[in-house]
């Protein structure tokens, strides 16, 4: 069993503003940094200067009482914070590893930290509470930060902050935390009840676990929750009209990146080292996409072909839609429908990009599609649905905090409600694909089950391209009685988890 709770992250950081100080994942992989503009920094760092700048550890803490206070998304607020400070690339990095890390380890670090809080964790100040947080991750989690580094600066910010009161409260719980370092690890916490266990050693909410445990047992629970905890690798889709894998893979290497076949996607590539995939000359050309290697396989298990109608109806920003046109060889049409009006954008400028003519981008509420398009005029209609959003937790580490029991069974109802709409849409013979990025049952195969239940003119299709069921047999995801649905966990190809169901509607 993984935990990688146990093993520290190797952060080159003298807690100055060093510039070689880039922070890294234990197993060597950088944690993508957004917002970092060279140009923008200097004039930003300059104007910073002169008011007097907040230090990254401060803008960490800052960032952090933000997503906790208003539920903002960790990604667009850090986003914010980095694009506003304008840092340096290794200070970036560095607050970007104590926001990502902070928010992942809260429930092991309180754990530890409730210790040697006296007077109660509930009590603290907001941004007192994300402080000792923020350093106690350093201390535990980050191997090359230097103890005296995390716990000075974290004085720093409480004096500034504070009264002296709580800057010697600071100074005393950290020196403590410090002192016990040995034995305050992950892998020490024990626990007779092994949900507890496994929530306190791996930082995810008790009842999270307990569903998990509950769907896949303890041991797959404990795996989910520790790939959950591990740095995201990125990857990229080969836009099939405009280059071979192989060429792709070429360019990227001489571009200063790490990039190897996708283990699961046949278009696939995965980037273990270099910078913003997005800011790359193949990028602007259109010869790849962003995109997930699991999310890959939705468009692949649709298997349009050329001349098709084919209506994505959860669209935006247009990953699939446009995976889904390159496979149609830009024959037919791709309808990429979302509800958003401002979503609509995203989708005709990576339409763009990629050159691709066969995508149409429409603005609907996917309940009323039925309205716009006549029944049985679809060959294949993909519901890519909004979901909790359980299978992309590396990425989006608030969403174990921020997401409740209520959101699961209320986002299954709406789940429910667009297949329901849509299905009419697919002609006979035709196919209906229903995707997720969750591992909740309750949102994938029991809302397929019930579907199929009352929608005896579907059936699970297993005819899924040869390629795919190869590597997913071989990673253990489907065995011989595969009939059609998939569940990746985030274990299986250190990817996100998704769930893929692929239906025939009967001549
Ligand atoms: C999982 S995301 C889709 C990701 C997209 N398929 C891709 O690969 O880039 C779900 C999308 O569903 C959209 N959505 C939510 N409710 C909807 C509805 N009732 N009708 C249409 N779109 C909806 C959201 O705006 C969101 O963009």
């Amino acid at each position: 069993m993984t935990d990688s709770g146990t093993h520290k992250k190797n952060l080159n950081h003298q807690g100055s503003q060093s510039a070689n100080a880039k922070p890294k994942a234990k197993n060597g992989h950088k944690r993508p940094i957004s917002g970092n503009k060279p140009a923008q920094a200097v004039q930003a760092s300059q104007q910073a200067g002169s008011r007097k700048a907040k230090s990254p550890r401060e803008l960490a803490m800052d960032t952090l009482v933000k997503v906790a206070q208003t539920g903002a998304y960790s990604n667009l607020q850090l986003n914010r914070t980095l694009q506003d400070a304008g840092l340096q690339r290794a200070d970036a990095g560095l607050v970007t590893e104590l926001v990502y890390g902070t928010i992942q380890r809260q429930a092991t670090l309180d754990y530890w930290l409730g210790r040697f809080v006296s007077k109660g964790l509930n009590k603290l100040e907001p941004w007192v509470h994300q402080l000792l947080r923020m350093s106690a991750y350093q201390l535990l989690y980050l191997d090359r930060i230097p103890a005296h580094a995390a716990v000075n600066e974290a004085v720093t910010i409480a004096k500034k902050r504070g009264h002296s009161g709580i800057s010697g409260m600071v100074n005393g719980v950290l020196r403590s935390i410090d002192r016990g370092r040995d034995e305050l690890q992950a892998s020490a916490i024990k626990h007779a009840d092994p949900i507890v266990q496994i929530a306190l050693r791996h930082s995810y909410p008790e009842w999270l676990v307990s569903r998990w445990v509950s769907a896949y047992g303890a041991d797959q629970a404990e795996r989910i929750c520790a790939a959950g905890n591990a740095h995201p690798h990125s990857s990229v889709r080969v836009n099939s009209l405009k280059g071979s894998r192989e060429d792709a893979i070429a360019l990227l290497m001489e571009a200063g990146y790490d990039a190897k076949p996708s283990a699961v996607a046949p278009a696939g590539i995965a980037v273990e080292r270099g910078g913003n995939l997005a800011d790359t000359a193949g990028f602007r050309d259109g010869l790849w996409s962003v995109q997930d290697e699991s999310s890959m396989l939705v468009a692949e298990v649709v298997a349009p072909k050329a001349g098709m109608q084919v209506l994505d109806c959860c669209a935006a920003p247009g990953g699939k839609s446009t995976h889904l046109a390159e496979l149609m060889e830009g024959k037919g049409k791709v309808w990429a429908n979302d509800l958003h009006a401002h979503k609509r954008d995203l989708i005709v400028t990576q339409s763009e990009r990629l050159k691709l003519r066969n995508v149409e981008a429409i603005t609907e509420d996917a309940l009323k599609l039925a309205d716009r398009f006549k029944p049985n005029s679809m060959d294949a209609v993909l519901l890519d649905a909004p979901c909790s959003g359980f299978g992309v937790i590396k990425r989006k580490p608030e969403i174990k905090w921020t997401k409740t029991l209520g959101d699961v069974s209320d986002i299954a109802a709406v789940q429910h409600r667009l297949l329901n709409a849509v299905c009419d849409l697919v002609r006979p013979g035709g196919v209906l694909v229903y995707s997720t990025c969750t591992i909740e049952r309750d949102e994938n195969e029991k809302q397929i089950a019930d579907f199929l239940q009352a929608h005896s003119e579907f059936e699970l299709d297993p005819g899924w391209p040869e390629p795919i069921l190869d590597q997913l047999r071989k990673a253990g995801v489907i065995d011989e009685h595969f009939e059609g649905q998939a569940q990746l966990l985030p274990q299986h190809f250190d990817s996100d988890g998704f769930y893929i169901a692929r239906m025939i509607k009967r001549s």
